[in-house]
């Protein structure tokens, strides 16, 4: 209540100040003060006897000077407009506090944060859409508002591009739960990713492709290795694939391996891809393997307290990539895990010759474990009932479209969608400004486009007000807060 008193003094200030001034009781003081230097007419019944003559019409009643005639005018028309200016100003307030209301402090809870709060059970909030659209803010000031409820409340970004720091105007860096200073009850940041700056891999998503080839090439190498310790020249069968591999387009190791009788093994790998993806890393791999290791760490007893847990996304492209990624690797994995097995007498073989049976396993167990961390995330994303992706945008077609296609992304895959918060609405009083209105005009149309879409129109819609001041810090955050999820 407090704070749409505060929004809207933030939106009326001009015209509050103006007020004070301008207020029918001074106004009418103002007119009775010029009355009583209104300048002296002479009056028409004389006191002298008269003819009873019809008195003539004066041409010219008043007798004063000029200078002090333009003072009486001037001022009386002055004090009028005054008056009703007042009057108006009076009436453009209330349309203001009425129309800010409107947006910021709806009577009822649209957003369904009782829903949201109940409960003690952990649950797992995803902030996600278009990049810049309010994500962070609305993540931030969520879990805020969860903290000033009495949850044990973290908040994680596992976007690549953090800005949880600047959102809380903390440093929340490190990649370590930091605690937040301000709300009422406990409320820890994470920012984490895939990247581990320590690693001398660009990134833990390349370290584990690495690992992936790693075990590929072993196991290739391991029935070359075998093929070649039965023709007795190792090396020259080791330099043979190292040339081949050299070759365009990977066709080298096909001839070489079909030479071998492996053109089977060749097929399987080539499906693999791995080649592309040490290239270029499926954009979401970070993203997913960050999500992982806070559901690792979340398991463990000491972090059992934390009750709600909420997550600012990457923007929506990373997101559905990394929805199909856990698919993508779990198959992967599976299937080099099948070839490792299918040699499995090869490799036991050389690990009499060549010692490195223990390599082989620790690799393999590793992907064994990202597997199973890939498939605890995807279903972390499929449970109904502790997650919800509450899709954020903003009132623009653009926005909205991205919006649409991501829902219907997210329903195919079977993610729990109930809410979409519309962000940075302009208040319903800009009419004096012409861009502003033009701007709103535009905003209302994409909003009815939301009401209309087959995708989005069946979610609760949660508006958000364009404020006038950055949204940073925790008091900010409050304030954003009580407005969205009201
Ligand atoms: N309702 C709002 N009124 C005014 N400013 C806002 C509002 N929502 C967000 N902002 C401002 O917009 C900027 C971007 O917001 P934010 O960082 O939350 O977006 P984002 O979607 O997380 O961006 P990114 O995709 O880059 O991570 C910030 O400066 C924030 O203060």
């Amino acid at each position: 209540m407090e704070k749409t008193a505060a929004l809207n003094a933030s939106f009326t200030s001009y015209s509050l100040s103006f007020n004070k001034i301008l207020t029918p009781k001074n106004s009418m003081a103002a007119v009775s003060f010029l009355a009583s230097f209104s300048p002296r007419t002479h009056s028409l019944s004389s006191p002298f006897p008269s003819l009873s003559i019809k008195p003539k019409r004066p041409t010219n009643t008043f007798q004063g000077d000029s200078f002090t005639l333009f003072f009486y005018y001037f001022f009386s028309s002055l004090c009028l407009s005054w008056v009703s200016l007042s009057y108006w100003s009076w009436i453009y307030n209330l349309y203001i506090w009425v129309a800010v209301r409107s947006v910021a402090a709806p009577t009822e809870d649209v957003a369904g944060f009782d829903d949201m709060v109940s409960g003690k059970q952990r649950k797992y909030y995803m902030l996600g859409g278009k990049g810049g659209v309010g994500k962070t803010s609305c993540a931030a000031s969520l879990a805020v508002k969860f903290a000033n409820n009495g949850h044990h409340t973290l908040v994680v970004s596992t976007d690549p591009a953090h800005s949880l720091s600047d959102s809380f105007a903390q440093d929340l860096t490190g990649g370590m739960l930091v605690p937040v200073e301000g709300p009422d009850f406990p409320l820890f940041a994470l920012e984490v990713c895939g990247i581990n700056s320590k690693s001398k891999f660009p990134s833990f998503s390349l370290k584990i492709l690495f690992c992936l080839l790693h075990v590929t090439l072993e196991v290739v190498y391991s029935k070359v290795k075998f093929i070649a310790l039965t023709q007795i020249n190792p090396e020259k069968a080791r330099e043979e694939f190292r040339d081949a591999a050299k070759n365009n387009g990977g066709t080298g190791v096909k001839d070489f391996m079909d030479g071998m009788g492996l053109g089977m093994l060749a097929e399987q790998l080539g499906e693999l891809k791995l080649g592309e993806l040490l290239d270029t890393p499926p954009p979401g791999l970070d993203e997913a393997i960050a999500i992982s290791k806070v559901m690792q760490f979340l398991d463990s007893p000491q972090y059992s307290k934390f009750t709600r847990i909420v997550f600012d996304t990457a923007p929506t492209g990373h997101t559905l990539r990394l929805l199909s990624l856990p698919d993508f690797l779990d198959a992967s994995i599976g299937k080099i895990l099948k070839l490792r097995e299918k040699i499995a007498s090869a490799t036991s073989a050389i690990k009499s010759v060549f010692g490195q049976e223990e390599t082989r396993q620790n690799a393999a167990d590793k992907l064994e474990q990202l597997r199973e961390r890939m498939v605890k995330v995807r279903d972390l994303f499929h449970d109904t009932d502790s997650t919800e992706f509450v899709i954020v945008t903003i009132p623009t077609v653009m926005a909205v479209s991205e919006s649409s296609r991501l829902r219907a992304s997210l329903s195919k895959e079977n993610v729990p969608v109930r809410r979409l918060i519309v962000n940075q609405i302009l208040p319903p009083l800009a009419f004096d400004c012409k861009f502003c209105a033009v701007k709103r005009k535009d905003q209302m149309r994409a909003l009815d486009m939301i009401r209309n879409d087959p995708e989005l129109s069946s979610l609760k819609l949660i508006q958000s007000p364009l404020v006038d001041m950055e949204i940073r810090g925790v008091p900010a955050l409050k304030f954003m807060g009580d407005i969205v999820w009201k």
